[in-house]
């Protein structure tokens, strides 16, 4: 078991992989699962994030020893929450448009965790299909503290744009800064406290397969996100004694009961469901050397499959700091249209095809088919720039790029910040062709 020490946590390195971990030495049992009685007279419980029956690189399942099992809870009542909505609305009438929205501010007098902070800007397919995805922001000014959640209805990947989360799950204890990404596996009960304060970012909620390192194809076997990088806590538990609210996803309706202890009472564990956590600055890029502006896949960081191969359910790819060098190019993203949808949002800096409408803390759509590209600065700037090796540094901007169409919600539409002007940005573009004489 490798271990590795970032600020005051340890983690387990590896993606997919078995980790073993014991809060208390001599809590695992050895040789079987489910001993008749376990060590320390634990619990043992299962927790299966894939049919028993999946195949074993597709399988994941991880065995707790635990204080009190999980069914050990008061009985739930319903929870409202007005802007995490589930599955793409299909009712609702979008029209064809490239969307942008300017990032979403914290209103004063108004304090929510992690969970109430959370709404959908935009989602697609249906949680009961295990299909689809949704795009969702986090604004939080308190940390969870007594509060616990778990989500039935998809993992949940989490892109912090402002304030670090530490994360605490029944597997342990993560810490994620911007930079740094999360990944909690449906399922698996969490809560999110701000050591910073106010904390804003993007989540996406994949109700599909779950998220898994890309193939590599020519490019070996080595590169991209490396799965050591990954990062797994280590097993930890509260003293008994601290009830908590227990607040469950499923079906898209959620749930609240409370519970007589925590449900971080895990002594021990091993297998290979857990949060990870990611940073980005490991992701080896790949890039041209020759000519020309490769696909964005090769930026893919993880991937959830549909059933149709290569068109993924949800790709998270990311744009990192790294060198251009192509020679006789257009440098930054072409003009396009994309069967896949392409939700974006920026973590810092600024993103080379719209270096100064897209803001951090913002994001865009462009949906299926839906032109788009660099806006007219992006296009003079680089049309016209020197060819000398250039450096886009202190910028991260990222993609939820899914082949179902985002159906933005009524809170998207109506009431978070849309950039109503966004398509001006190209009105710019003219009729530039030089005709040759003849
Ligand atoms: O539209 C975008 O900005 C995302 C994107 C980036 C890129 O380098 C190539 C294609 C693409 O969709
Ligand atoms: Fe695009």
């Amino acid at each position: 078991m490798s271990t590795q020490q970032t600020s005051s946590l340890q983690y387990l390195s590896g993606f997919g992989n078995e980790h073993a971990t014991e809060a208390v030495a001599g809590a695992l049992p050895q040789g079987r699962n489910s001993p008749q009685r376990a060590p320390f007279d634990l619990y043992p419980e299962l927790i299966s994030g894939s049919a028993f029956t999946a195949p074993r690189h597709e399988n994941r399942r991880t065995w707790m020893y635990r204080r009190q099992p999980s069914v050990v809870a008061g009985r739930y009542h319903a929870y409202a929450h007005a802007l995490w909505t589930t599955g793409g609305d299909r009712s609702a009438a979008i029209a064809p448009e490239p969307l942008r929205w300017n990032p979403i501010g914290f209103e004063p007098g108004v304090h929510q965790d992690f969970i109430d902070g959370m709404r959908t800007i935009a989602a697609n397919g249906d949680a009961e299909a295990q299909a689809g995805m949704g795009s969702l922001m986090y604004l939080a000014t308190e940390s969870m503290g007594r509060r616990a959640f778990v989500n039935a209805d998809g993992e949940m990947l989490i892109v912090p744009q402002q304030g670090r989360l530490r994360i605490t799950s029944e597997m342990g204890v993560l810490e994620v800064k911007p930079g740094e990404i999360a990944l909690l596996p449906r399922g698996v009960v969490f809560k999110v406290d701000l050591p910073d304060g106010p904390s804003r970012g993007y989540v996406c909620e994949n109700y599909g397969a779950h998220f898994r390192l890309p193939e590599l194809g020519p490019i070996g076997s080595n590169g991209l996100a490396n799965a050591r990088d990954f990062l797994a806590p280590v097993a930890a538990f509260d003293e008994p004694g601290t009830p908590h609210e227990l607040i469950k996803k499923f079906g898209g309706r959620f749930w609240r009961a409370p519970t007589r202890s925590s449900p971080f009472n895990v002594v021990a564990w091993h297998g290979n469901l857990t949060p990870v956590k990611y940073d980005t600055v490991n992701f080896m890029v790949i890039g041209s050397i020759s000519f020309d502006h490769p696909d964005p896949s090769i930026f893919t960081v993880l991937t959830s499959p549909s059933d149709t191969p290569g068109t993924a359910n949800c790709d998270f790819v990311i744009f990192p700091p790294r060198w251009l060098v192509m020679e006789d190019t257009f440098r930054p993203p072409w003009y396009h249209r994309n069967l896949m949808s392409e939700f974006m949002g920026l973590v810092h800096g600024e993103y080379d095809a719209k270096p100064g409408g897209f803001k951090p803390g913002g994001a865009s759509l462009h949906n299926c088919m839906v032109p788009h590209g660099p806006d007219e600065e992006a296009f003079t700037k680089a049309s016209n720039a020197p060819l000398a090796p250039q450096k886009l540094d202190n910028t991260l901007a990222f993609m939820f790029e899914s082949r179902y169409r985002f159906i933005p919600t009524a809170y998207a539409m109506q009431q978070a910040p849309l950039d109503q002007d966004y398509a001006d940005c190209w009105a710019g573009l003219k009729d530039q062709f030089a005709k040759p004489a003849n």
